[in-house]
């Protein structure tokens, strides 16, 4: 046989492998990748007679090759999700995924091409993005798709956001489901009432320690990140983290820092197993479980979210290892700092926006609180309509998941459909949060901060689908803690306005701040300049 043929039939064989998906498994890319072109080079060298030149050549010849093969057939009409539209780059490959999420934009570059190509969007080899609220409840719901990808995280038992089976994720989630009960919330309200007063009392001392006339400026989502993570510290391992104390630098400020590599891994999750073979095990697990053993030590004086997770009650079997709980814990302030951090900056900088709305709200809070009383009613707290109203309008216009997360059409499954959308097996599918959002088919003036349109009374006319508003996911994996989050949210945005006045700070420019979050599949901003005073 001549050596082109060879090379052009083995080449044309293993892109069958990689025509329509990503890779899978690290054996099949090591054989695929390396032992294959390895092998081609003694063909080659008889053929060009001069060893050492064969084996850059067989690869760069079967590597050619193949890259040809399986990006004609991406792109052609025979691929699977041929029909649906998208830019030839994401069609191609992941990569271009990996590199859009690196850079942060991705929701605004989902949203720019759902208005370009309509509500299905192909955004990768066998991924669609769709932008249809309707397809909600039969995707994310009961029986619905089980998770993708995108949360896979470092190798060995996952998490539980990581799970991806939805019968162990079922039984993973009991404990989470336990500790989030409104039993257990009611123990964790002095938790958080002790965490928000010494965030205000922070506040508080650096207003007076500075002068008075002149003001202070502070960078108020650092502060919401210190109380996030102390707050949640306090839940997962029974404290130690005391960002707040400290003014920021601490132990716990490394968790979550790798905030852009995980926008760019949640693309190609297939690399992390590799890369951390060959970076070695990661620290972060290490942290974990120096602070589950500390917690183990020290015991903790009430029922916190570990008290739940290990077990305590159950007979010590059926308890969570420490690597287990490690893990979870850690997901557990990942999952439930930034995202609090992100909405209550977000919330914070629409009212200093937005003056009517903060008065109204200030208005709202110094009604139901009055002076001296400190907000610690969370029943009062949930009914307070404009405090809602705002929390909602912040979480509709700047989710802190800004692209949900994936979910997928496992091999042997069968094609399924749901509503225009039919997928073959092994479609990767997200119902993008970011684009439903502001998509004016469900809600009127989508880009504007309308708070009046959630009141029951005096909402403006116009589309208002409240079904279409999902900021903390839906169905049997919607975010756990969300009802803590709402608790956090409401008690510390009340409390602050009770104490201080926050406004614009001056010669700081506001103007696209917004346009510059990153979705770094939880969302990440620039600092937060806030004047801030104590009110008289
Ligand atoms: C504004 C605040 C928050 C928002 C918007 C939010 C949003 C989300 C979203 C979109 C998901 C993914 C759902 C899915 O995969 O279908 C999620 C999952 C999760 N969230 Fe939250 N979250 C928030 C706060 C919190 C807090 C405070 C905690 C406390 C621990 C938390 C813990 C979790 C966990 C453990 C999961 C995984 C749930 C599962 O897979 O069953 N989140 N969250």
């Amino acid at each position: 046989f001549d050596v082109t043929v060879i090379t052009v039939t083995t080449s044309f064989v293993s892109h069958l492998y990689f025509r329509n998906l990503e890779p899978r498994s690290n054996l099949s890319l090591l054989v695929l990748l390396i032992f294959i072109p390895a092998l081609l080079s003694i063909p080659i060298s008889y053929h060009v007679g001069y060893t050492l030149a064969s084996v850059p050549l067989a690869f760069a010849s079967y590597g050619g090759f193949l890259v040809f093969f399986t990006v004609s057939y991406r792109l052609s009409p025979l691929h699977p999700l041929a029909k649906y539209p998208g830019p030839a780059i994401a069609k191609i490959s992941k990569w271009w995924g990996a590199y859009v999420g690196g850079r942060g934009d991705l929701h605004l570059y989902y949203k720019s091409l759902h208005d370009r190509y309509g509500d299905v969007v192909r955004v990768g080899p066998n991924e669609l993005s769709v932008c249809d609220a309707s397809l909600i409840p039969a995707v994310l719901g009961q029986g619905g798709l089980p998770k993708g990808p995108r949360w896979d995280g470092l190798p060995g038992r996952p998490s539980l956001i990581d799970q991806r089976d939805p019968i162990l994720h079922m039984h993973q989630r009991k404990p989470w489901n336990r500790a989030f009960s409104s039993k257990a919330l009611k123990e964790y309200e002095v938790i958080l009432a002790k965490r928000a007063r010494q965030l205000l009392d922070c506040l508080e001392d650096r207003v007076n320690g500075s002068d008075q006339q002149a003001g202070l400026v502070l960078d108020m989502s650092a502060w919401f990140g210190y109380f996030a993570k102390d707050f949640m510290g306090d839940m997962a391992f029974g404290g130690g983290f005391e960002l707040m104390m400290a003014g920021g630098s601490n132990d716990g400020a490394v968790i979550g820092s790798g905030a852009r590599i995980s926008g760019i891994f949640a693309h190609v999750t297939y690399i992390i197993p590799p890369l951390v073979a060959i970076v070695g095990k990661s620290g972060i697990r290490d942290f974990g479980k120096e602070r589950v053993s500390h917690r183990l030590q020290n015991g903790a004086n009430r029922r916190d979210l570990f008290y739940y997770l290990s077990g305590e009650e159950l007979p010590e079997s059926e308890r969570l290892s420490a690597d287990d709980l490690a893990l979870e814990g850690l997901l557990a302030i990942v999952a439930g700092s930034d995202t609090v951090k992100g909405t209550l900056s977000c919330a914070l900088y629409y009212l200093i926006c937005n003056p009517a709305v903060y008065n109204r709200l200030q208005e709202e809070t110094d009604a139901a609180f009055p002076s001296g009383e400190e907000p610690l009613d969370v029943v009062k707290l949930s009914y307070m309509e404009w405090l809602n109203a705002c929390i909602n309008e912040t979480l509709r216009l700047q989710p802190p998941v800004p692209s949900g997360s994936s979910r997928i059409l496992g091999k042997g499954k069968g094609a399924k459909v749901f509503g225009k959308v039919d997928i073959p097996e092994e479609t990767q599918l997200s119902l993008h949060t970011y684009s439903i959002h502001r998509d004016p088919r469900n809600f009127y003036t989508p880009d504007a901060f309308l708070p009046e349109r959630w009141l029951s009374n005096g909402a403006p006319a116009g589309e208002h689908n409240t079904s279409a508003f999902f900021p903390f996911g839906y169905g049997p994996t919607t975010c756990v803690g969300k009802n803590l989050a709402s608790m956090e949210i409401r008690m510390l945005l009340c409390w602050m306005l009770r104490r201080f006045r926050f406004s614009k700070a001056p010669r700081v420019t506001y103007e696209g701040w917004e346009e510059r979050i990153r979705d770094w599949n939880v969302m990440h901003h620039d600092p937060l300049l806030v004047r801030i005073s104590l009110r008289e």
